[in-house]
């Protein structure tokens, strides 16, 4: 009953236009998350976004036969990208760690024009680790929603969680844009609560937008329809 109604919200997901940066510190379950939102696939062996190897990605970002949208493809290192366009032609594609030597992909035209206007699903996956937290603005400008994942057992992290939303919500391009902040990994002993994660991250200081805090598992899938609804919500 209850895997049947998250299937069917995963659908409507699907069927969204939206454009969502996933971001948080490396480890907290960033592309565990998109990976049970967009497919219902956990695995507990993931490779962090960075160090996929390179031959993965050009087996992934072989040039598509017909590419609706070659902007979207702008191959940087240090993030996935999970898109779906909904029309006459479905294409999913999730980008690991993009070299900047094949940076030539971005650059396809696209061969025929696309038929009608799509249905757009993106999620920018982002690197965690700290030499690529500087290219999170840029992915985060213009996105329907911030999605803020954190280890809510890792709580050694919590201040400097802290601080990096903080530093990329001061930003003001990314003012307004509404904030979905993910305490993840609910499943194991010694997690924090709702409470606490508002209290170590300080949202309640955060005033210039929407800001929503909820307690998951991507592991477990608990509240994933939550997030999923909220996620809805947001798009266009
Ligand atoms: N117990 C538990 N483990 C989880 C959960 N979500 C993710 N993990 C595990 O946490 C580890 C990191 O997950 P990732 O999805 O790679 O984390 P990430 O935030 O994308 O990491 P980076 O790519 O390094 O930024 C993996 O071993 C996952 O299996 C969860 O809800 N519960």
């Amino acid at each position: 009953m209850f895997r049947g109604l998250l299937d069917w919200l995963r659908s409507l997901f699907w069927s969204t236009t939206l454009d969502v940066a996933c971001i948080g510190l490396q480890n907290a379950g960033k592309t565990s998350l998109v990976n049970v939102l967009t497919n219902n696939q956990f695995s507990e062996s993931m490779i962090p976004t960075v160090s996929v190897p390179l031959v993965a990605v050009l087996v992934l970002s072989a040039p598509p036969r017909s590419l609706p949208d070659s902007s979207l493809l702008c191959l940087r290192r240090g993030f996935n990208l999970r898109k779906i366009q909904k029309g006459s032609v479905v294409r999913l594609s999730f980008y690991p760690i993009l070299d900047p030597r094949i940076f030539l992909l971005a650059d396809l035209a696209p061969r025929r024009p696309f038929p009608h206007r799509a249905q757009t699903l993106k999620v920018w996956d982002l690197a965690g680790q700290p030499r690529f937290r500087s290219i999170w603005e840029r992915y985060c400008r213009g996105v329907h929603a911030i999605v803020w994942v954190l280890d809510s057992a890792d709580r050694d992290s919590f201040a400097v969680a802290r601080a990096e939303l903080h530093a990329l919500l001061d930003k003001p391009e990314l003012r307004a844009i509404p904030l979905l902040v993910l305490a993840n990994k609910n499943d194991l002993d010694d997690h924090a609560t709702v409470d606490e994660v508002i209290k170590a991250l300080a949202l309640s200081t955060i005033t210039n937008r929407e800001v929503s805090c909820y307690s998951i598992s991507a592991k477990s899938s608990r509240n994933i329809d939550i997030t999923l609804s909220w996620l809805m919500k947001r798009s266009h």
